[in-house]
């Protein structure tokens, strides 16, 4: 029987601390004893559901989060960058059709979940790009090695029920009942057949110590980004 321990990431593409949580996590995935399962969510829904706030709408909060955000990519070695228009990219725009195109590949293809995200959030967190036009989710799958076809076959199904109704279940019903998710990145260990839930990029050192794994800081290899 397998010793691994799974863990699960929720993240949103629209959410650049699950960006620096997603990528410090991948450089652990040969290092630690670990399964990553990725699970892509919606994070203004969890937000909603769970009673929390958007952080950058409380001003003071907003205001240290920009500059955190600046500290912790060059910390990181993560190439993020603020939007030129920060409220109007993430608050209005937001990230609906992409994490529904996300989920489409979570369903169907798997393995370009990884790939596809990291390309959006390039978009969105580093080279001030739009990921809500269907042209810029299709760049994002092209550089993602995604065929064209078949990026364009998984496009024309993001409003069907069963994507819609997947992307929610992913974060806002099963696990609101069980894990209790306020916002992302959140990664859920399971420990001892129990799941832990911890949240945000800056619980690594707790997150390995549960794990029985050594924190190696957050770049234990070269960074490729
Ligand atoms: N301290 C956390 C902050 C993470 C964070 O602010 N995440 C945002 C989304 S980008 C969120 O969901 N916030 C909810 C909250 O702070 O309650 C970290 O370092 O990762």
């Amino acid at each position: 029987m397998s010793t691994r321990k799974v863990l699960e990431l929720f993240y949103d593409v629209v959410s650049p601390y699950s960006w620096l949580g997603f990528e410090v996590l991948l450089r652990y995935k040969n290092i630690w004893n670990i399964d990553i399962h990725l699970r892509p969510g919606f994070l203004a829904g969890i937000i909603s559901e769970s009673g929390n706030a958007a952080p950058a709408l409380i001003p003071n909060k907003g205001a240290y989060m920009f500059k955190d955000l600046e500290r912790m990519a060059e910390f990181y070695q993560v190439p993020l960058r603020l939007p030129s228009d920060f409220f109007h990219v993430v608050i209005k725009k937001g990230s609906l059709s992409a994490m529904r195109f996300v989920t489409a590949l979570q369903m169907s293809h798997p393995e370009f979940l990884e790939g596809v995200s990291r390309e959006l959030w390039l978009r969105i967190w580093s080279e001030d790009k739009d990921i809500t036009e269907p042209e810029s989710i299709l760049q994002a799958a092209k550089k993602a090695g995604i065929p064209e076809d078949l990026a364009k076959k998984l496009l024309s199904t993001i409003t069907s029920p069963e994507i819609k109704s997947k992307l929610k279940e992913n974060t806002e019903i099963e696990l609101a009942k069980s894990i209790k998710l306020f916002g992302m990145p959140s990664i859920v260990a399971h420990i001892n057949d129990k799941p832990e839930l911890f949240f945000g990029t800056d619980r690594f050192e707790l997150l390995a110590h549960r794990l029985g794994e050594k924190w190696l800081g957050p770049v234990p290899q070269k960074s490729e980004l």
